[in-house]
């Protein structure tokens, strides 16, 4: 089967005013020669290189096939990536562009634009109305719908606000997700689009912060659905282009939010961490996608792993202010890149069956549906001169997590359309409803079949369902019993004098040493735990089912055992045990450097020194002093990964894929600035032993994928990275 994975195109925007820009992003171009091109190679195959920023010596490569940096124009963008995808909408694909980045990145910039400057959107429906008219023997019709999702709420932005309720999210027979009574308004004109889409932007949910002043506050979904109808063969090719403009990951700190935006921020971080877990879930080929744990992944859920062709354009900000949040966008790039989709033709044949024997009539099973016709090849490299719909298509095997669409009359896209349908295809809907069946049935029989077949179904459904529901169950209770024994037991033993003699003497390390007796009790925790589930997903099951704070510490024990590995030099065996880690805290950020600077270590066979732990410290309260449980103190294990917040509870730092509480108040600007200068010192603060032995600059390439172009280190001597 015909597989797309989705495609990265990563643009660094210009430093905007009082912005400082310490160069330590920086796009890197393949040179024309190795691309044959005279286009510079600009925006293609080339790499973002990071300098560390918790060691300077190192430099982080992401190499992606599109990297724009801050001279790139829109028009670029568009024709380099843009413009291909164009062809495939045509062919009846659906198609999903999105826009992703921290705050003030260039996300709406980009897919916006201005009027004198314009983005992806008018520039797409551009092509589209151009690509239209040039193809024949079709009557094609192009509808318009766009909805935001504010505060994990969806509402449809053809709607004047007051009027705009909540909008559900269903699934239909197909397992393809839409959104329930959004308005689709057909468009014939460009025209005609612009003054839909200039009204309905101002209904949009855009704030001012600190970071940005039209900064968006939710994720907004623009799709433009072609229908043609080919009267010679009776039949409707659909596709689409969904273009979005997600919300930006939001740190707190920087944009000042007061605590009527944390709360929108709160929302967009969480759905923005959900996404995260969806495409590690993905690259885990977990059996379950958590794509029901926010609207915006259950809308996105036929781009991620489902049946569109995406493009991920990741919008990254210069200058040190930004450059953590550029690490976690482009590790979101990485792992988004080998998300593979299987892409879908939506094709409705119109042509009445033919009518079976009556013989053969008597033994007709229930019509199984027709499964969803498979592209055979997609070209997304296109220079958008293809001519007219594709007709080539050859499997007919179901697609297997995520078919999500039908060639029958039963595909819907997000948007039910409501009017304006060419009045050919409007015909053929109404003989759909009522024309004959083919079969020679009564309707009443047609509806008697219906219903037993329904019955059927919810009843199966209801007994699956009580099923997942009984096993779910014992399965926590197992958990918890496991957990409870196991807490018992740590406070039984560190009480226990024996357990200081099993310690092979000299070979822990000083971590080691301080927890030995929990490194036993953690390791045969964490085997228990494993023994119940299946390789390959378990972890991402186990999170699953865990509570945030078993999370929490299950992540943790984890990385306590990493850290020993680490120090003792297994840093194979350290990897994975971090990489473990990273399913239960997902949305860690120290614990993601961690991976990326022991990964480098590792292809690069150099030592790896862990920078060392700060002391512990006493924890004071007022009047009593606090008895730290011994179980609580293996969750301080590698403090330097998760630094506790100080003072008020709050969370300073944000990020991709990364949960918020954002239910601190604002600190002042001078307690702003202390913390976020120490959010700095920590950043920068390298890891010494290892500079030691790492004088040389090293150049860390961060990506699994070989078929993507390498640059060499980069050399004082040529400006320009050169292909080798
Ligand atoms: N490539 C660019 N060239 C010039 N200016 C840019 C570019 N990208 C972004 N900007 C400017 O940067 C500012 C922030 O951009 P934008 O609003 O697009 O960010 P965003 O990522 O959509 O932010 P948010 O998530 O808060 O909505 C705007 O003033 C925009 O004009």
């Amino acid at each position: 089967m015909a597989t797309a994975k989705i495609k990265i195109a990563a643009r660094l925007r210009p430093k905007l005013h009082g912005e400082l820009d310490d160069e330590s992003i920086k796009v890197l171009h393949a040179t024309e020669e190795a691309w044959g091109s005279s286009s510079g190679g600009n925006g293609r195959g080339s790499i973002i290189s990071v300098t560390n920023p918790r060691d300077a010596s190192q430099v982080f490569k992401f190499p992606f096939t599109s990297c724009y940096d801050q001279d790139a124009t829109q028009e670029e963008i568009f024709r380099n990536d843009v413009q291909p995808m164009i062809d495939i909408v045509y062919s009846g694909v659906t198609v999903t562009i999105f826009a992703y980045g921290v705050t003030s990145s260039g996300k709406t910039h980009t897919m916006q634009g201005t009027k004198s400057d314009p983005g992806v959107i008018p520039r797409t429906i551009r092509a589209m109305f151009d690509k239209k008219s040039t193809i024949s023997g079709y009557d094609v019709s192009l509808l318009v719908s766009y909805m935001e999702i504010y505060k994990d709420e969806v509402y449809d932005l053809l709607v004047t606000r007051e009027n705009a309720p909540k909008l559900p999210v269903r699934e239909n027979d197909a397992g393809m997700v839409f959104v329930a009574n959004l308005t689709s308004e057909p468009i014939s004109t460009v025209e005609e689009f612009d003054t839909i889409y200039n009204r309905a932007n101002k209904h949009r949910s855009v704030g001012a912060t600190n970071l940005n002043r039209a900064s968006s506050r939710s994720h907004a979904v623009l799709t433009i659905e072609t229908r043609m109808f080919d009267p010679a063969e009776n039949k409707i090719l659909t596709g689409k282009i969904n273009l979005v403009d997600l919300a930006g990951s939001e740190n707190n700190k920087l944009t000042g939010n007061d605590p009527s935006r944390m709360a929108e921020s709160a929302a967009i971080n969480k759905s923005l961490s959900v996404l995260g877990q969806v495409v590690h879930a993905l690259n885990q080929n977990a059996s379950r996608i958590p794509y029901r744990n926010s609207k915006l992944t259950r809308i996105l859920q036929d781009a991620l792993g489902g049946s569109s062709v995406g493009l991920l354009i990741c919008n990254l900000a210069p200058g040190v202010k930004f450059r953590q949040d550029t690490l976690n966008t482009l590790n979101f790039a990485v792992r988004t890149k080998n998300v593979e989709n299987k892409p879908v033709i939506h094709e409705r044949d119109n042509r009445p069956a033919p009518k079976p024997h009556f013989a053969a009539l008597a033994i007709q099973p229930p019509a199984a549906k027709p499964a969803p016709t498979v592209l055979q090849t997609i070209s997304t490299a296109g220079s958008g001169t293809g001519a007219g719909p594709t007709r080539s298509r050859t499997s007919l095997a179901p697609v297997s997590r995520v078919p999500r669409a039908s060639i029958t009359g039963n595909y819907q896209p997000f948007a039910l359309p409501r009017k304006g349908l060419s009045e050919k295809i409007k015909e053929e809907e109404v003989s759909d409803r009522s024309g004959s069946t083919g079969f020679g049935l009564t309707e009443k029989e047609i509806d008697e079949r219906i219903s037993r077949a329904v019955e059927a179904e919810v009843a199966r459904r209801l007994a699956e369902r009580e099923k997942e529901e009984q096993e779910r169950r014992a399965k926590e209770q197992e958990l918890r019993e496991l957990e409870r024994e196991s807490s018992s037991n740590t406070q039984h033993r560190s009480r226990s004098p024996k357990k200081e003699q099993t310690l092979p003497s000299g070979v822990l390390t000083p971590l080691l040493k301080r927890h030995r007796d929990l490194d036993d009790e953690l390791k045969s925790r964490l085997e228990e735990l494993e023994n119940k589930f299946e390789r390959g997903n378990k972890e991402v099951q186990l999170a699953d089912l865990l509570s945030p704070v078993s999370k929490k510490k299950t992540g943790r024990a984890y990385v306590a055992l990493a850290r020993a590995h680490s120090e003792k030099g297994d840093l194979q065996v350290a990897l994975d045990l971090y990489r473990k880690a990273e399913s239960y805290v997902p949305d860690n950020i120290k614990l993601k450097e961690r991976i990326i600077e022991i990964e480098w270590a590792v292809k690069n066979d150099k030592d790896f020194i862990p920078s060392p732990k700060p002391p512990r410290k006493a924890k004071k309260k007022k009047g009593k002093a606090k008895i730290v449980p011994v179980d609580e103190a293996t969750m301080d294990v590698d403090e330097d990964l998760e630094p506790k917040p100080t003072g008020r509870r709050r969370q300073d730092k944000t990020e991709f894929g990364m949960e918020l509480t954002n239910t601190g108040i604002p600190e002042s600007p001078s307690q702003q600035k202390r913390s976020l200068d120490t959010v700095e010192e920590e950043a920068e603060t390298p890891p010494k032993k290892q500079k030691k032995r790492e004088k040389a600059k090293a150049v860390v390439e961060n990506s699994d994928d070989d078929d993507e172009w390498v640059p060499p280190a980069p050399s004082k001597r040529s400006k320009r990275q050169v292909v080798s």
